[in-house]
């Protein structure tokens, strides 16, 4: 059996005595494209922010390539090859696109390593290049998105893991941000791992899915499986059934309880 590139063993995170993070356990394999979705309030940026070393775990372990990395330093983890793309970009509003670029590829020696990834995420996003030298404050929200991609790009994760980035987005913008996601697993061998509101994009893209519930996982399966779930098709997709007279059926109680 191989050893998966990302595993969570029983993890458990709190905010002080607030249990955001209930004793969560999966693998993610190298190579996959996985979401995990989740009502407000679920814990999944809590669970990204577990991963990435932003947050400390009281339980559990996190293990990259089967080494522990719970409660390290969120640099120590993103050299281990994590690339963390946050909520909201978080984007160096005062600086240039290309030196907050630059900063993502912090720690790299490769010259020529720098300069191909350099242009890698200006093809993937062609705006990026045409607005290299403009500070990223003045960046529209789509193209402060597609920087937060590129720059976490930059530091060569082998597992990218993205808050999500729809986030504010229009249906256009979104597909295009997923199309590139698709690219850079595909192309660039990066494993992704996607929060996201927007569950039918977010399926659509993923092999493999995630529920979350009151920091817990209550569901994982392939998303052809998901897909077919009236629970999934109720509560995420907002696909349910509707009687004969057109009046919508009471609220069926989620089975996965
Ligand atoms: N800084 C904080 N201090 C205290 N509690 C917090 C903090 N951040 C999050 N929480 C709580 O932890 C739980 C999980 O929050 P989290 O942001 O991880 O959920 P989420 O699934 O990402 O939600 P959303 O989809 O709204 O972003 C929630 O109950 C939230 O209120």
């Amino acid at each position: 059996m191989t050893t998966p590139l990302l595993e969570l063993r029983n993890i458990e995170t709190f905010y002080g005595p607030i249990m955001a993070i209930a004793g969560v356990s999966l693998k993610i394999e190298a190579g996959s494209i996985v979401t995990i979705l989740g009502a407000n309030g679920a814990g999944k940026t809590t669970l990204l922010k577990t991963i990435s070393g932003a947050i400390d775990c009281r339980k559990g372990k996190v293990l990259i390539d089967g080494e522990e990395v719970q409660n390290r330093a969120p640099d120590v983890v993103a050299s281990k090859g994590i690339g963390h793309v946050p909520e909201g970009r978080e984007v160096f509003p005062f600086m240039t696109v290309e030196e907050n670029l630059k900063l993502g590829a912090w720690g790299r020696r490769d010259r020529d390593g720098i300069a191909r990834d350099f242009e890698t995420i200006y093809s993937y996003f062609p705006d990026l290049k045409t607005k290299r030298r403009d500070m990223a404050g003045f960046l529209s929200g789509g193209q402060q998105q597609m920087l937060a991609i590129g720059r976490a790009f930059m530091g060569q994760p082998r597992l990218m893991i993205l808050d999500e980035p729809s986030l504010g987005l229009s249906p256009l913008l979104t597909k295009t941000i997923f199309d590139i996601i698709r690219r850079i697993n595909a192309e660039q061998g990066v494993t992704i791992v996607l929060v996201e509101q927007n569950a039918q994009a977010a399926l659509n893209v993923a092999e493999h899915g995630f529920i979350m519930e009151v920091g817990r996982v209550v569901m994982d399966a392939p998303t052809g499986e998901l897909l077919a779930s009236d629970d999934i098709k109720e509560f995420y997709l907002g696909q349910s059934d509707v009687g004969v007279r057109g009046e919508k059926r009471w609220k069926k109680r989620k089975t996965w309880r």
